[in-house]
């Protein structure tokens, strides 16, 4: 999914909360996945002889799904997952090893696609023989094969993404705190093992984090933006926008510190169900984020290949890019930044809000993620916190010193804390 689906959302600071729903009561809840996933995405059977179609693509270079078809001899479609933009991905049963699900990924028939779904397959393979057990929250490559001139990429099955289960349980209001630590604990061990491995995933949102049906286990996947920490070829439009880091859209050299910012902007958006930096230009997004950490430092900004067009560097001074209303033309206005005016404790720890919180160790759970998000969010990301130090802040070790929490707990979380 885009960044651009999520342009109209209202603004980050307009919620009181909470009224959520545990891990584990989400795990207990029952419906039909395969009717919700069949209610979003309604697939068209094609009722045509399959031979006798020529035209397999549609004009953008996806595959045409037609239900019940078998690729590869052993993979029976039969349903829609999703659609990216690289891609169409398909719900198929594996003949060959015991009808057990597998997700599809159909790449769409291009070169440019191509390769970039090989090299999406050389760097999964890489994780996987780094984490040949799959604990790290990693989404498991298969196998692939090619299907009339499609890449074709087949993975463990899962169920939601985080988008989609945020929709269901959390509309505007985010999931319970316990959720989102087990969440929380989980994405930092699959940024270990991309760091272990030198792999920026570059794309981490809501979309691209899978669980399966309990909803306690989750998996990083669509590595498809990923690459080697020696590529970092300087683009301000990496990562979708409101998940991409301030060092992105200044031009600095970037490392696997923008996956750490993404996890922040992604954990906030479980907590509160509301997008934490929704703005609809980078221009905007750097707005966002200096009205919530304050200004950017002068050495940053000299660094940055593209500071100067939001910024008169020597001044301080940010270039507001806006629309006049009434002329309808762009126009850019001076501003001085000198001090954060939204305020994270505030929003999260206020009396008010905190008066909803069932427990006091609900309470104190609650200001450990605020100091850990804090920590993901700082605006250098040489100062920003690293992967080993958040697997070892409070609020994802929380479970080891409290009884309650270790009860509440998932067995999956229990898994990963040892590995
Ligand atoms: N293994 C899987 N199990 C279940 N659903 C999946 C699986 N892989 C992908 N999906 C679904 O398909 C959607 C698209 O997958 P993915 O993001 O990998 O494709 P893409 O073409 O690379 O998309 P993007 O535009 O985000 O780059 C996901 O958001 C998810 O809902």
């Amino acid at each position: 999914m885009f960044a651009a689906d999520y342009e109209e959302a209202p603004p980050a600071m307009s919620v009181p909360k909470p009224a959520q729903q545990p891990a584990a009561a989400l795990a207990e809840q029952e419906f039909d996945m395969f009717a919700d996933i069949l209610a979003a995405a309604p697939v068209v059977v094609n009722d045509q002889n399959p031979s006798l179609i020529d035209n397999w693509d549609d004009p953008d270079g996806y595959y045409r799904l037609i239900l019940g078809e078998v690729l590869d001899k052993r993979y029976h479609v039969y349903n829609n997952l999703g659609k990216g933009v690289f891609s169409n991905v398909v719900l198929a049963r594996d003949t060959v090893d015991g009808n057990t699900d597998v997700a599809i990924k159909i790449i769409r028939n291009n070169d440019t696609m191509y390769r970039a779904g090989m090299k999406e397959i050389a760097i999964l393979k890489k994780l996987q023989e780094h984490d040949p057990q799959g604990k790290k929250h990693v989404i498991r490559m298969i196998r692939q094969f090619e299907h009339r001139n499609h890449l074709c990429v087949v993975f463990e099955a899962l169920s939601l993404n985080l988008r989609q289960v945020l929709r269901k349980f959390g509309k505007d209001v985010g999931l319970n705190i316990r959720a989102v630590r087990v969440y929380a604990q989980q994405l930092f061990l699959s940024l270990s093992l991309l760091r272990q491995c030198n792999i920026i995933h570059a794309d981490i949102k809501p979309d691209n984090i899978l669980v399966n049906e309990a909803k306690n286990v989750l998996k990083l996947c669509d590595l498809g933006s990923a690459s080697d920490v020696s590529e970092n070829d300087i683009t301000p439009y990496l990562v979708s926008r409101f998940y991409r880091a301030p060092e992105i859209i200044l031009g600095l050299p970037y490392d696997p510190a923008i996956d750490m910012w993404s996890v922040g902007c992604t954990l906030y958006e479980l907590y509160t169900g509301k997008i934490l930096f929704p703005g609809r230009s980078n221009n905007q997004m750097l707005r966002c984020m200096m009205d919530l950490k304050g200004p950017f430092s002068k050495t940053l900004l000299r660094r940055g290949q593209f500071s100067a067009q939001h910024f008169d560097v020597d001044k301080q001074v940010f270039l507001q890019q806006e629309i006049d209303k009434l002329t309808r033309n762009e126009v850019v206005k001076s501003v001085v930044i000198t001090k954060p005016t939204r305020d994270l404790r505030q929003r999260l720890l206020s009396p008010q809000v905190l008066a909803g919180v069932r427990d006091e160790e609900e309470r104190q759970l609650i200001h450990q993620f605020v100091d850990l998000l804090d920590k993901t969010l700082t605006l250098n990301p040489e100062k920003r916190i690293t992967v080993k130090e958040a697997l070892k802040h409070p609020f994802i070790v929380w479970s080891r010193t409290s009884s309650r929490a270790s009860t509440e707990t998932t067995s999956a979380a229990a898994t990963t804390t040892s590995s």
